[in-house]
C-alpha cells in the first residue's frame, strides 16, 4: 500500500487558490538570446521596446483622391498639377491646384484634405469638383499619429504574437532579444503505455496525453525533453526523475498520481524533493499535484502532477499548469477569462468540485447556448476535441436548462 494520505479524506484546494499557488510558484528563468524577428513568433522579450521612429514616418494619404486646400476649393474646379504615387518624395502643392494621390503617398506640403476620388467628379477640361463638404484634415494619416520615436511599443515579458512581430517590423526591427525557451522534461507513467504507431495488445492504452503535452508545450514556445514513458515502479521513477532535475528547468508528468498502490509518483516525489499542495476541487483533474525536485519550491524545479485521465490532464494544464509556465516564462499570467452563458441542456450539478463540462456554443438565437460536446467521463477525449470551452458548473449546483453559468473559453489557452 501507499504511504499517501486518501485524496477523499483531504480538503480539496479551491480552483482559485491552486491558480494563485502556481502563480507564486514560478521563477522566471534566467538566459537570453538575441534572434532574428522571423523567427520570434511565440517568443518571450526580454525588455521593452522603444520606438526608433516615428509611425507613420510622414504625413500620409488614407485614400486614393485628390490632395488640395479646402480653402481654394471653388466652382471652377482645380486643376490636377501633381500625381503621387505610395513611395514618393514629399513635394509642395502648387497653388490654386490639387494633387492626384494614391493610399499611403505623401500629402504635399500645403494640402490639408484628401479627398476620396468617389466623391468628386472631373469636368470636360479635367478639373477636380468636390461633390460634398469635408472637413480640414479629412483622410491624412499624420506622422507619429500611431507611435512617435521614444515610445514604449511593447513592455518586457510580452509574448510575441503576429501583430507585435508587425509592430516591431513596422520600425525596421530585424532582431530581438528573447528569453531562452523554457526547457521541460515531459514524462508519462504507466505500464499500460505504449507508442501510438505500433500494434496494440489488450489491455494496452496508446500514450495519448504525452502527445498532448508535447504539442501544447509546443504551443506555448517550450523546449521539450520527452523522457517517454516509465513504468509504474518506484526505482524507475526515480531515475527519470533525477534525469528531469538536472536537465530541465520544469518537470510535467502524466499518470500514477492518485491513491492505488500502483501510484508512485508522489511517493517518489516526497523522497526527491516535496508536494507543495495535492488535490484540486475540480472535475475533472481532481488529483492535480504541484510539487519540487530539489530542497525546496523557491530553490528547486518545480514538478506538475498532471492526472493519467487525458480530459483531466489537458484541464489541469489549461487551468493550473499554464499560469506556472508563463510566469517562468516571464509573462504575466492572465487572469481566468470567464462569461455568463445560457445551458442549452439541463444535468445533475458535480458533488464537492467544479465541473468543467466540454461544451460548444450554438449562436442561432443571437445569443450563445451552451451545449455539451459530447460524453463528459474523464478519459473520453472525443468531446474535448469538439469542444470550444468549459461551462463552469460550481459544486453543489444542478444545471437547467435557461439557467445561465459561467464559460471559460479554450481560445484563451492558446496564446
Ligand atoms: N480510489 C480512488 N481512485 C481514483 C481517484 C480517487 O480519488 N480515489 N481519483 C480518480 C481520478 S479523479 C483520476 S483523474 C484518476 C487519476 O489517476 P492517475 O493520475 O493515478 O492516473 P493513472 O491511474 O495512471 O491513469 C488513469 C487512467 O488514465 C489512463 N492514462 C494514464 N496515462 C495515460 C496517457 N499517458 N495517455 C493516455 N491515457 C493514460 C490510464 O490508462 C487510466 O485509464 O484516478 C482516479 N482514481
Ligand atoms: O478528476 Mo478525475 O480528473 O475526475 O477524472
Amino acid at each position: 500500500m501507499s504511504g499517501c494520505a486518501d485524496i477523499t479524506s483531504l480538503a480539496l484546494l479551491d480552483l482559485f487558490d491552486a491558480r494563485r499557488r502556481m502563480i507564486a510558484a514560478a521563477r522566471p528563468i534566467c538566459g537570453n538570446e538575441k534572434i532574428a524577428l522571423s523567427q520570434a513568433a511565440g517568443r518571450v522579450l526580454v525588455d521593452k521596446v522603444l520606438a526608433p521612429l516615428d509611425i507613420p514616418g510622414i504625413d500620409n494619404s488614407a485614400m486614393d483622391g485628390y490632395a488640395l486646400r479646402l480653402n481654394e476649393v471653388c466652382e471652377d474646379g482645380l486643376p490636377v498639377k501633381l500625381r503621387v504615387p505610395a513611395g514618393a518624395e514629399v513635394l509642395c502643392l502648387p497653388a490654386m491646384g490639387c494633387a492626384r494621390i494614391f493610399t499611403g503617398a505623401p500629402v504635399p506640403i500645403g494640402a490639408d484634405a484628401v479627398i476620396p476620388q468617389e466623391r468628386v467628379h472631373l469636368d470636360d477640361d479635367e478639373r477636380v469638383h468636390i461633390d460634398d463638404e469635408f472637413a480640414k484634415g479629412v483622410n491624412i494619416r499624420r506622422r507619429g499619429e500611431d507611435t512617435c520615436e521614444g515610445d514604449i511599443l511593447l513592455s518586457a515579458g510580452t509574448r510575441l504574437n503576429a501583430a507585435a512581430i508587425a509592430l516591431l517590423a513596422s520600425h525596421g526591427i530585424g532582431e530581438i532579444d528573447v528569453l531562452r525557451r523554457l526547457k521541460v522534461a515531459l514524462v508519462s507513467t504507466g505500464n499500460e503505455l505504449i507508442e501510438p504507431g505500433t500494434s496494440r495488445a489488450p489491455g494496452q492504452v496508446y500514450d495519448s496525453n504525452r502527445a498532448m503535452l508535447k504539442a501544447l508545450l509546443m504551443q506555448s514556445s517550450c523546449d521539450v525533453l520527452d523522457l517517454g514513458v516509465t513504468a509504474d515502479n518506484a526505482t524507475e521513477l526515480q531515475k527519470t526523475f533525477s534525469q528531469a532535475r538536472d536537465e530541465a528547468d520544469l518537470v510535467v508528468c502524466t499518470g500514477g498520481i492518485s491513491v492505488g498502490e500502483e501510484d508512485h509518483v508522489r511517493p517518489v516525489l516526497e523522497r526527491f524533493g516535496g508536494v507543495s499542495f495535492y488535490g484540486v476541487a475540480i472535475k475533472p483533474g481532481k488529483p492535480f499535484t504541484l510539487g519540487y525536485l530539489g530542497d525546496s519550491l523557491e530553490t528547486g524545479i518545480p514538478f506538475v502532477g498532471l492526472p493519467g485521465n487525458p480530459v483531466a490532464s489537458l484541464v489541469g494544464w489549461q487551468l493550473l499548469a499554464l499560469p506556472l509556465v508563463h510566469g517562468c516564462q516571464g509573462r504575466i499570467p492572465a487572469e481566468l477569462q470567464q462569461f455568463p452563458v445560457t445551458a442549452g441542456f439541463s444535468r445533475q450539478g458535480p458533488r464537492g468540485r467544479r465541473e468543467l463540462l466540454r461544451v460548444v456554443l450554438d449562436w442561432y438565437s443571437g445569443a450563445p447556448i451552451a451545449h455539451l460536446a459530447g460524453g463528459q467521463g474523464s478519459h473520453m477525449l472525443s468531446a474535448a476535441s469538439q469542444s470550444e470551452g468549459y461551462l463552469v458548473i460550481e459544486a453543489n449546483q444542478d444545471v437547467e436548462e435557461g439557467h445561465v453559468h459561467l464559460y471559460c473559453p479554450i481560445a484563451q489557452f492558446l496564446d
